[in-house]
């Protein structure tokens, strides 16, 4: 059982319910020097339920944890740096969320980032094949729909391959939605829910508006003219940002959200749904980005995607193949990687 594997160390009580009388539980975050990886660790230290947060990079994480290690919360904090203290930093660990690698500029798509990080996906998810088989993996690292495969293929040539614990994070897709429709309905985004399905890229994000709750209000101008800044919210950042990188602030939000889910039902809370890009359980797709609902040991159950409108269905018929070209590619890069 992936529990017994972990030192049965009890936490003292505190409040939270699902906190008592649990084990002790390590999260490494590779790539905490990074624009996401900083305010990243800052947020997680605010979750309920780390013990144990391992900083690590090639630079900076020493004054990162050193810094975040005395904000007053539970927990310990520990800087690991260069990639002789990879291995070190993610022993034990229950999730590995990964933040290392390059980020956009003006003029490049996320596909092309696929030649600078794909490289370190594989060192990283080789890291972690050895270090923490049985981790929960979050990868951030763009191109996701090209790397998540890769990794999955790294992950399969060590025999540690468990598709309910590797996630691509797309959550910055359902926050950002929420917060676009959000304003559109002069309502509290936080109140809006919508899956966000597909991939991650442009091309690829498919917000359901057939399926938000509470239910959108609009016309159709509305719903093409939101899903268009939706798919494009990226570059939108990336743009404003002339030069110096793509989202990092509402990326780390996100994460840190997503991460603060994956814990929670890890702890047995019940009910927990998130849009994630995983290995998919679809005939004609072998990954893509849906609504799950996480568990113990990473996905529970992949929810059955929801009956779609004629604009959702048209939009999913094009983006399968754009997806599926992804896919090949990132499983063909770990094949061929040694050969490079
Ligand atoms: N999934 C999503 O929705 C989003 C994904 N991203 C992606 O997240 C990634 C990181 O973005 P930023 O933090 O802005 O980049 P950044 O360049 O600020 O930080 C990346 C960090 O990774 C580190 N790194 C590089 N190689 C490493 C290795 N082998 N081991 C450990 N650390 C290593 C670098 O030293 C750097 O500190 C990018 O690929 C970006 O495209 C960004 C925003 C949203
Ligand atoms: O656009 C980028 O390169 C970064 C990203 O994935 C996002 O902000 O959604």
């Amino acid at each position: 059982m992936f529990l017994k594997k972990f030192k049965a160390k009890i936490v003292p009580s505190s409040s939270s319910w699902w906190l008592m009388a649990r084990t002790a539980f390590k999260v490494a975050v590779v790539g905490a020097g990074g624009g996401i990886g900083q305010p990243l660790s800052l947020l997680l230290r605010q979750i309920e339920g780390i013990d144990e947060l391992a900083l690590h990079d090639l630079r900076g994480t020493k004054g990162v944890a050193a810094d975040t290690g005395h904000i007053s919360e539970q927990g310990t904090v520990s800087g690991y740096v260069g990639n002789e203290q990879l291995v070190p930093a993610l022993q034990g660990a229950n999730l590995v969320v990964v933040t290392a690698g390059m980020p956009r500029v003006p003029g490049m798509t996320r596909d092309s980032l696929m030649q600078a990080n794909g490289g370190i996906a594989i060192t990283v998810t080789r890291a972690m094949a050895c270090a923490c088989p049985e981790a929960l993996i979050a990868i951030t690292t763009n191109p996701i729909n090209i790397i998540v495969p890769t990794a999955a293929e790294v992950l399969k040539e060590a025999g540690v391959f468990n598709p309910r614990r590797l996630f691509g994070v797309t959550t910055l897709d359902v926050v950002r939605s929420r917060k676009f429709i959000g304003d559109h309905m002069n309502i509290d985004p936080e109140k809006v829910n919508i899956p966000v399905i597909g991939g991650h890229t442009g091309p690829t994000i498919l917000p359901l508006f057939s399926q938000c709750q509470p239910e959108f209000r609009g016309d159709t101008e509305d719903i093409e003219r939101l899903t268009h800044r939706i798919k494009e919210a990226g570059t939108e950042v990336v743009m404003a940002k002339g030069g110096a990188g793509s989202a990092t602030l509402s990326m780390a939000y996100a994460t840190s959200s997503f991460v603060k889910s994956l814990i929670r039902a890890h702890n047995g809370q019940e009910g927990i749904i998130e849009c994630s890009f995983v290995a998919s359980c679809m005939e004609n797709v072998p990954f893509f980005a849906g609504p799950l609902e996480l568990g113990k040991e990473g996905i529970k159950r992949y929810l059955e995607l929801p009956d779609l409108n004629e604009f959702e269905q048209k939009s999913l018929d094009k983006l399968l193949p754009i997806l599926k070209k992804n896919i090949e590619a990132g499983i063909n890069f770990a094949k061929t990687f040694e050969k490079k």
